[in-house]
C-alpha cells in the first residue's frame, strides 16, 4: 500500500467519523464521547447506573410504591444510592431524575454553576403563575430579575447582621412569652403535660414572630386591616401545604384541565395568601410613610425602604414571602425541634447548664448571647443535620452539565437528598444518633483516625447561588426558642417516624408533652 493510498484510507475515515458526529449529535446527542480540559472521557447519560425502565410512561414508579408512594419518596432515594451508587439515573412517570449522594458532586454542582442559576418551581407553583402572572419573590425569579433580589435580600439578611439583628430579635422576646404562658396554660390543662394542636402553635409562633421582625411589634393592626389573622393564616397555611402535596401527586395538566379540588384548594389558598400578604405590606409602608418610622418600630421594612432603598414592589413581594410564603420549613423545624428535644432530655439539661453559666438563671437569653453558647448552637445544627425539613435541593440545568464524568442532559433535574447525605454512615458517626457533640470538634473515623465529617456533606439550606436567604433568621430564632423552651419546660415525646409531604413531616401524630420546671 503506497503512501497516497494510506492518506486516501486516512482522509475516508476521518470523513467517516465525521459524518457519525454530525448525525449522533443531531439525533442521539447523549451518546456523543466527550473529554474534559484534562482530556479525561466524560461518559454518555444513559451510562450513569441506575433501575431499568421497562414501562416508559410509569417509569420505576411501581418501585416507589413499594416503598409507600410519594410519602416514602427519601427512602426510595436511599435504596437507590445504596444500590447504584453516589450517582443514579431514574424516571418516574414523565419526570427524570439524577439523584447525587457526594460531597464532591455537591462540590461539582456548585462549582458549575452559571450567574444566575434557574430556579426548580414545583409544577403547581408554574401552573398558578401561568394562569395569574402574579409577582413573586426570589423563589420563583430567574436571570437578571433573580440576581437583583438575590442582591438586596444578600444585603438585607445575611450582611451586616450585628446590631441589626440584634434590635430585630429583641423584638421577637414578647412574642415567645406569649407563647410560654400560652404553654404553661395548655400544660397545666391536661394530665401528662401534653400540648392540644402544637403544630398550629408552631405555625402561630412562627408567624408571629416574622412578621414582628418584617413589620415591627403592630404587625397585628396591619393584617386585621388586610383582613385576617396570626390564627387564620397558620390554619390556612397547613391546609395549603396539604393541598399542595395533593396537586402535586397528580398530573398538573390534568388536576387544572379537570378542576380537581386540590387544585382549586391550592389556588384559592395561594391567592388568599398573596392578596393578604400585599395588602398588609402595602398598610405597612403607608403607616410608615407617614410616621417617619425606625427600625425598632417597622423592622425589615425600615430597613428595606432606608437602607436598601427598595421600591415599594419589591417591598410587597418580597415581604409577602417572608410572611405569608415560608412558614412551612420553620414551623415544622420548631415541631422537630420539641421532638429531638423531647426524646434527649441530657440535651435540654446541657443547654440549660450552658445557658446558666454564660447568661445567669432565669435571664433572658439575647442574639448576642449565641457566640458563647457553643452546646446551643451545636444542638440547632444537629436538628438540621436529622430533621432537615427541606429534604431535597433540585437543580434544573439550563444545559447540558458534567457530574462525576458523567455528562447529565438538561432534560434531567438533579436533586440532592439531605435525608440520604445527612444519614450518611461514612460522613457522620452513628448518623441516626442526635448527638449535638459531634459539632464541637472534629469528627474522625475510630478505626482509621481520618477525618470523617464533611461539611460540604451537610446542606440544609441549600448549596451555592440560590442557597437560602434567610438561614441567618431561622439559624437565630431556632436558637431563641430553644433557649426559651428549656428554661421554662422539660420537654417529653414519643417517638415517630419520618413521612416527606413536600416537607419533612411527622409519620402520625406529635405527642409532645411540656413539664413547666
Ligand atoms: C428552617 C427553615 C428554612 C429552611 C430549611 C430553608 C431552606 C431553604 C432551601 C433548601 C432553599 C433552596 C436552596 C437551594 O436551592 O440550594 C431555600 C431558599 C430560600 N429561602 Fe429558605 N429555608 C428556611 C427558612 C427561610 C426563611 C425564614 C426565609 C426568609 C425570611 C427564607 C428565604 C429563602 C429564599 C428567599 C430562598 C430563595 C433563594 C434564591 O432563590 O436565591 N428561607 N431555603
Amino acid at each position: 500500500m503506497g503512501a497516497i493510498d494510506i492518506l486516501g484510507f486516512w482522509i475516508l475515515i476521518k470523513i467517516w467519523t465525521i459524518i457519525q458526529d454530525f448525525i449522533l449529535r443531531i439525533f442521539c446527542p447523549s451518546l456523543i464521547p466527550n473529554t474534559d480540559k484534562n482530556g479525561v472521557k466524560i461518559k454518555p447519560t444513559w451510562e450513569i447506573p441506575g433501575p431499568t425502565i421497562w414501562l416508559p410512561l410509569l417509569g420505576d414508579a411501581l418501585t416507589l410504591n413499594k416503598f409507600g408512594g410519594p410519602e416514602k419518596f427519601l427512602d426510595y432515594v436511599s435504596s437507590l444510592h445504596a444500590k447504584y451508587g453516589p450517582i443514579v439515573k431514574t424516571k418516574l412517570g414523565p419526570q427524570k431524575f439524577i439523584f447525587v449522594n457526594h460531597p464532591a458532586l455537591y462540590e461539582e454542582i456548585v462549582r458549575s454553576e452559571p450567574k444566575c442559576p434557574v430556579s426548580f418551581k414545583l409544577p403547581s407553583a408554574e401552573a398558578f403563575y401561568e394562569k395569574h402572572k402574579i409577582k413573586r419573590g426570589l423563589f420563583f425569579r430567574d436571570g437578571e430579575e433573580w440576581r437583583e433580589g438575590r442582591t438586596l435580600l444578600t444585603q438585607l439578611l445575611l450582611k451586616d447582621t450585628g446590631r441589626y439583628m440584634e434590635t430585630l430579635f429583641d423584638s421577637v422576646e414578647p412574642v415567645l412569652q406569649r407563647l410560654m404562658d400560652n404553654w404553661t396554660f395548655k400544660s397545666g390543662k391536661s394530665k401528662d403535660g401534653h400540648i392540644q394542636n402544637i403544630e398550629q402553635d408552631c405555625y402561630e409562633f412562627f408567624l408571629s414572630a416574622i412578621m414582628t421582625v418584617t413589620y415591627g411589634q403592630h404587625f397585628e393592626t396591619y393584617l386585621s386591616q388586610a383582613g385576617s389573622s396570626v390564627t387564620t393564616l397558620a390554619i390556612e397555611a397547613i391546609k395549603l401545604n396539604q393541598s399542595t402535596f395533593d396537586l402535586n401527586a397528580h398530573p398538573i395538566q390534568m388536576a387544572t384541565g379537570l378542576g380537581l379540588k386540590c387544585w382549586k384548594e391550592y389556588e384559592a389558598y395561594t391567592l388568599n395568601n398573596l392578596t393578604i400578604g400585599r395588602k398588609c405590606a402595602d398598610i405597612a409602608l403607608e403607616t410608615m410613610a407617614a410616621t417617619g418610622g425606625s427600625l425598632e418600630e417597622f423592622g425589615l421594612l425600615y430597613r428595606l425602604k432606608n437602607v436598601c432603598n427598595a421600591s415599594d414592589e419589591d417591598i410587597r413581594v418580597h415581604c409577602t414571602d417572608f410572611t405569608v410564603d415560608i412558614s412551612d420549613p420553620v414551623s415544622l423545624t420548631l415541631l422537630w425541634t420539641l421532638y429531638a428535644l423531647g426524646r434527649n432530655l441530657d440535651v435540654q439539661e446541657k443547654i440549660l447548664q450552658e445557658i446558666e453559666h454564660v447568661c445567669g438563671t432565669g435571664e433572658n437569653v439575647g442574639y448576642n448571647d449565641f457566640q458563647k453558647l457553643p452546646y446551643l448552637n451545636s444542638t440547632f445544627k444537629e436538628v438540621m443535620r436529622m430533621f432537615s425539613t427541606a429534604q431535597l435541593v433540585i437543580r434544573k440545568n439550563a444545559k447540558d452539565v458534567v457530574l462525576g464524568g458523567y455528562n447529565v442532559t438538561s432534560d434531567y433535574i438533579v436533586a440532592l437528598s439531605t435525608f440520604s447525605s445527612h444519614k450518611n454512615p461514612a460522613l457522620f458517626t452513628n448518623p441516626e444518633q442526635f448527638w449535638p457533640e459531634r459539632w464541637l470538634g472534629e469528627e474522625r473515623d475510630v478505626d482509621t483516625g481520618a477525618m470523617k465529617r464533611s461539611e460540604n456533606a451537610y446542606f440544609p439550606f441549600g448549596i451555592g447561588k440560590r442557597a437560602c436567604a434567610g438561614k441567618h433568621l431561622v439559624q437565630n430564632l431556632t436558637k431563641l426558642f430553644v433557649a426559651k423552651i428549656v428554661q421554662n419546660f422539660v420537654v417529653e415525646s414519643d417517638e415517630v417516624q419520618t413521612k416527606l409531604k413536600i416537607m419533612l413531616y411527622p409519620d402520625g401524630d406529635m405527642n409532645i408533652r411540656l413539664k413547666p420546671r
